[in-house]
């Protein structure tokens, strides 16, 4: 599991700026390690393009052996075959979602301690932990809880896999890392850049060094 959370990108088509088939296929050749189709929000697609736009992409990452991850949506990810869901905190309860999905990559959001202790309780794969930072991509975010909650959550015994999520760039990557998560997960610092490709590698290297 450890191997694929790295660099693991989120998108759906309405948090690219270019288009979302070049920007997976060159944030792959950048280095993600993993991918989570995320359509959601204003303007995001719906019922079978949405289903399209899922299968074009899970191809992409198919040809290139990236998890293709769906986000929220227990039934495309079933009818997808995704390699698992991710779902949060307020979406289908995680005890249905681990008996639906049994074999999968099952993550779960988490924004609190008791939350993390509850989490690794479940047969789950990772914790997605965030916002860490300020985002403007999901406009229901919670407040941020700054790097040093992941340290608080380690602190506290739980050795579940963690990504921290949210507001998450080139500039603030390495806390995140060196607060003791085994990945970065994140949306617009690689869907927004103008170069998708150049974005991931710089986002690879950081954690390199991290
Ligand atoms: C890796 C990862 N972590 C957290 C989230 C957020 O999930 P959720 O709280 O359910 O919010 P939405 O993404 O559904 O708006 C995530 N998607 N991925
Ligand atoms: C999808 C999502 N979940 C969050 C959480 O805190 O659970 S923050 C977030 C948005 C992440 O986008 P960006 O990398 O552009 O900030
Ligand atoms: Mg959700």
């Amino acid at each position: 599991m450890k191997q694929i959370l790295p660099l693991y990108f989120i998108m759906g088509s309405q948090d690219c700026k270019l288009d979302p088939a070049f920007t997976l296929t060159e944030a792959i050749k950048g280095g993600i390690t993993c991918f989570q189709f995320r359509e959601k929000g204003p303007g995001s697609l719906q019922g079978t393009e949405k289903v399209a736009l899922g299968r074009k992409l899970q191809r992409i990452c198919r040809e290139s052996n990236i998890p293709f991850i769906v986000n929220d949506d227990i039934e495309l990810a079933n009818t997808l075959q995704a390699d698992g869901i991710h779902v949060g905190q307020d979406d289908m309860p995680i005890e249905e979602v681990v008996h639906k999905f049994v074999g999968n990559i099952i993550g779960l959001s988490v924004h609190t301690v008791e939350e993390a202790k509850q989490a690794a309780t479940h047969n789950i794969d990772y914790i997605g932990v965030g916002p860490i930072f300020p985002t403007g991509t999901k406009k229901d975010a919670k407040k941020p809880v700054g790097a040093s909650h992941i340290h608080t959550i380690r602190d506290a015994g739980i050795s579940t896999p963690i990504v921290g999520i949210g507001g998450i760039t080139k500039q603030n990557a390495h806390h995140v890392i060196q607060a003791g998560a085994e990945g970065i997960s994140l949306i617009s610092a690689i869907s927004m850049s103008d170069y998708p490709q150049l974005a991931a590698k710089q986002l690879k290297a950081i954690l390199t060094l991290a």
